[in-house]
């Protein structure tokens, strides 16, 4: 079994650090995920002299690869929209766009295998038509759902865009009653709103704040026709976020130092920030904490939240992801999702890993308390038959690796009242900002929240080291359209 937490080693060795000396204000970000990266990135396009701490061997955070033998291994699989375009900036900015592309058009093939008359075979796909005509024709024709509960998807969506998300009321409700009192049945709930919502918020219906889902749906199928096509990697994760990443930050002039924790934050006498690092004070203008929020609840020092406990409040919950490697292509798409099975969502990753000979899949479990500590003999036991019932090519074929990823805190709990919990970038301590997924971004626990969150963060100490923003950096949403 492998411990995606635990057994993770460096994709490659990366280069040596260099120290960076252009003169001027210093800032330092704390913490080399997503946000981190971002924020480090962001300073320093802006003329920022820039440090990066980082406490694990790679950078990346929470979306990262390992090796186990001759295959890559990403920790979980990741998959983002065209309508995230701060992330897209991000991919854009280190140089990793064209190795993780979008699909031309939203097409979600949903896998049924509890009919009476056998496998069904759905899709969740777009026309090239306006918005919400894109998906008429698919929800018109998905077999999922009666007639009845089609139609009453469609007027549930109509109303869910009508929602304010500015309006702060929506936080407090969950989504699982809204539907409820929409006229969803239990069925459309099953085969649609959490296909999409379990996948996006890691949460079901019951579980997540209208707020949160309203902002996942509007965005992703009511804003723009072409606003939920899928992207997602073609190669591991590690190649992105950690040899990509690093390569552009040592080109920006960042000094990037993996392995190094950071055990307290402080000012000094001049006004500033010390930095505390095994053997090391760095002094810093400005301080990114772009860190987990236990993380950061730990970090911040006296005064700098009015109440800072509030972050430990922040619930978080896990993903798990089972990973199949047969000796032969048993699956010929690149994804799908299952109903009818406790099997969620399904990716080919053969070609990403490096894979020669067979196929590798991995199963994306969020929502996964249940089983985040089930011992891998057991998953192995519940999950290779429900893979023989999806995919029939499976019943012959050898299984040569079997083995798990489990991310315990992969992403904050989104329920409802999560909102008021989320603080912003800034805090009371001048000079000091937060990053992170979690932050108040609006979006739930996602790449792109963490990229928004760094770019916020860059952003708000860009101010209060007196450098201009510069346009080409914050205007990510015109960027990547
Ligand atoms: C299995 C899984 C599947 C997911 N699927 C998707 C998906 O499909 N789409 C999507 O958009 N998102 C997905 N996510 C969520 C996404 O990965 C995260 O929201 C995002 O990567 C969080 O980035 P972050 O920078 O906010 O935080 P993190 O990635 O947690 O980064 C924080 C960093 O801070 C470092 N750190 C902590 N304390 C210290 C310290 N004291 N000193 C120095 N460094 C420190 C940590 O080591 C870490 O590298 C998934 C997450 C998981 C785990």
């Amino acid at each position: 079994m492998t411990d995606g937490t635990r057994s993770e080693e460096p994709l490659a060795e990366a280069p040596r650090p260099h120290r960076a000396t252009r003169p001027g204000r210093h800032a330092v970000v704390v913490g080399g995920g997503l946000a981190g990266l971002t924020s480090a990135l962001a300073l320093a396009d802006a003329g920022v002299r820039v440090t990066l701490l980082e406490g694990r061997p790679r950078l990346g955070g929470l979306a990262f690869s390992f090796r186990r033998g001759d295959l890559t291994v990403d920790n979980g699989q990741h998959v983002y929209l065209r309508c995230c375009t701060a992330y897209r900036w991000f991919l854009d900015r280190i140089g990793g766009a064209a190795l993780a592309p979008l699909q031309n058009r939203l097409d979600v093939p949903v896998l049924d295998v509890n009919r009476p008359e056998g496998r069904r075979l759905g899709r969740l796909r777009r026309d090239p038509l306006p918005v919400p005509l894109h998906l008429g024709r698919s929800l018109a024709a998905y077999p999922h759902l009666s007639l009845a509960e089609r139609a009453a998807v469609g007027r549930a969506a109509l109303a869910l865009k009508g929602l304010d998300l500015a309006d702060p009321a929506l936080d407090a409700q969950d989504f699982g009653s809204w539907l409820a009192a929409h006229g969803q049945s239990a069925r459309a709930v099953e085969a649609l709103w959490d296909l999409v919502g379990v996948a996006t918020l890691n949460a079901v219906a019951s579980d997540a704040s209208l707020g949160l889902a309203a902002m996942v749906f509007k965005t992703g199928l009511l804003s723009d026709p072409g606003a939920a096509d899928i992207g997602w990697a073609r190669v591991p994760l590690g190649e992105l976020h950690d040899r990509l990443a690093r390569r552009a930050l040592d080109s920006a002039g960042v000094r990037t130092e993996v392995r190094t924790r950071v055990t307290s934050v402080s000012t000094n006498e001049n006004g500033g920030w010390s930095v505390q690092v095994p053997g090391e004070s760095v002094e810093a203008d400005a301080v990114v904490l772009a860190v987990p929020q236990r993380e950061a609840h730990d970090l911040l020092p006296p005064g700098a939240l009015d109440e800072p406990a509030r972050l430990l409040d922040i619930g978080t919950a896990p993903i798990l992801n089972i990973h199949v490697v047969y000796d032969r292509e048993v699956l010929t798409r690149p994804f799908f999702a299952a109903l009818g099975t406790p099997v969620q969502w399904v990716f080919d990753r053969t070609a990403a890993s490096g894979l020669r000979h067979g196929q590798y899949l991995a199963l994306s479990q969020s929502v996964a308390h249940d089983e985040i500590d089930t011992p891998v003999a057991e998953l192995r036991e519940r999950y290779l038959p429900e893979l023989a019932r999806l995919l029939p090519r499976t019943r012959g074929a050898e299984v040569t690796d079997f083995f798990v990823t489990r991310e315990r805190t992969a992403t904050f709990a989104p329920t409802p009242g999560v909102g008021r919990l989320r603080p912003g970038a800034r805090t009371k301590a001048p000079g000091l900002y937060l990053a992170g997924a979690w932050t108040a971004t609006g979006w739930p626990a996602t790449m792109e929240s963490a990229v928004r969150s760094g770019v916020s963060a860059a952003d708000a100490a860009l101010g209060a080291l007196g450098r201009p923003r510069p346009s080409r950096l914050f205007g990510f949403e015109e960027a990547a359209a």
